[in-house]
């Protein structure tokens, strides 16, 4: 079975792939000083904990936290006595080009985001990923990654706000009742959250205009749920779409290997 990391600046999803579908997910925060041996001892229990029994084979990790990657790649090499596919590397293809700038070492999560989205809806699409950072990803009609968006995540946002305004607290967010605050923490929602919308609204609005053409938006992560349900600014929701592109780069690799 295999072993897909997805590690973000934030969190870090492990999930296990059975070849058709995702037995366990698990979610822990990213730390870069964890070592191969906490990781396991974490791993080994959770599946303790709820009767999974499976044969790990195969490791296949997304990294957008370089430090991070020694230590996974211990892990599989200690725990499951295999070499990770690590997405950026040499060793890992990808079934889709990437036109970019010469020198552009473009986020692994992105690559995996856009892999996904082709395999699943084919090619012309937005790939929107609420992480740290929001993230906006053009897959071209053959799928080829060309390039993207890269704004300010929306936790990242609010706290930004909190970290340099000493009178504004630590707020989470939600959807306000109404667009004009009348409390601070109302005032802080309904900046991020309408800006937001905005936000979206108005990048896919211009990416569609500047390449011409119909696409579709595709959105992903924890909060693109909030958003879509006070605007329909997505076609899709795929909330394992990082997992799934894991899957399909593995695939690929494992198949030209043969
Ligand atoms: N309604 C909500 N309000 C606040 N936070 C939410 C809500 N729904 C989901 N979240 C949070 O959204 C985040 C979604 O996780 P996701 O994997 O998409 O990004 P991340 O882990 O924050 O970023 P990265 O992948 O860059 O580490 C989680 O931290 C989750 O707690
Ligand atoms: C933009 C983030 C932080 C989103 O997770 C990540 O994809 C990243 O670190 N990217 C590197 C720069 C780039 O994608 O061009
Ligand atoms: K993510």
């Amino acid at each position: 079975m295999l072993l897909a990391i997805d590690c973000g600046n934030t969190n870090t999803v492990f999930s296990i792939w059975d070849g058709s579908e995702f037995i366990a997910t698990w979610r822990t925060a990213t730390e870069w000083q964890r070592t191969a041996d906490q990781y396991y001892v974490w791993l080994s229990t959770l599946m303790k904990l709820q009767k999974i029994e499976a044969e790990i084979t195969d490791v296949i990790v997304s990294s957008t936290v370089p430090r991070v990657v020694f230590n996974l790649r211990v892990l599989a090499d200690r725990y499951f006595n295999t070499r990770p596919y690590v997405v950026g590397k040499p060793d890992c293809q990808l079934p889709v080009d990437v036109r970019v700038d010469e020198g552009t070492a473009v986020g692994p999560d992105r690559l995996v985001n856009t892999v996904a989205g082709y395999d699943i809806y084919g090619g012309d699409l937005i790939i929107v990923d609420f992480g740290t950072a929001t993230t906006f990803d053009v897959a071209d009609a053959d799928g080829a990654y060309v390039g993207g968006v890269i704004a300010p995540g929306v936790n990242l946002s609010l706290e930004a706000l909190h970290n340099a305004a000493a009178a504004l607290p630590h707020v989470d967010i939600s959807k306000p009742q109404s667009v004009v605050g009348t409390n601070t923490v109302a005032c802080m929602q309904s900046g991020v959250f309408w800006g937001y919308i905005g936000l979206v609204r108005e990048i896919c609005a211009r990416i569609k205009a500047e390449r011409d053409r119909e696409m579709r938006v595709i959105a992903t992560g924890g909060l693109a749920p909030l958003f879509q349900q006070a605007e329909a600014l997505f076609d899709a929701y795929q909330d394992d779409l990082t997992m799934h592109g894991l899957t399909v780069i593995h695939k690929y690799n494992k198949d030209l290997a043969e």
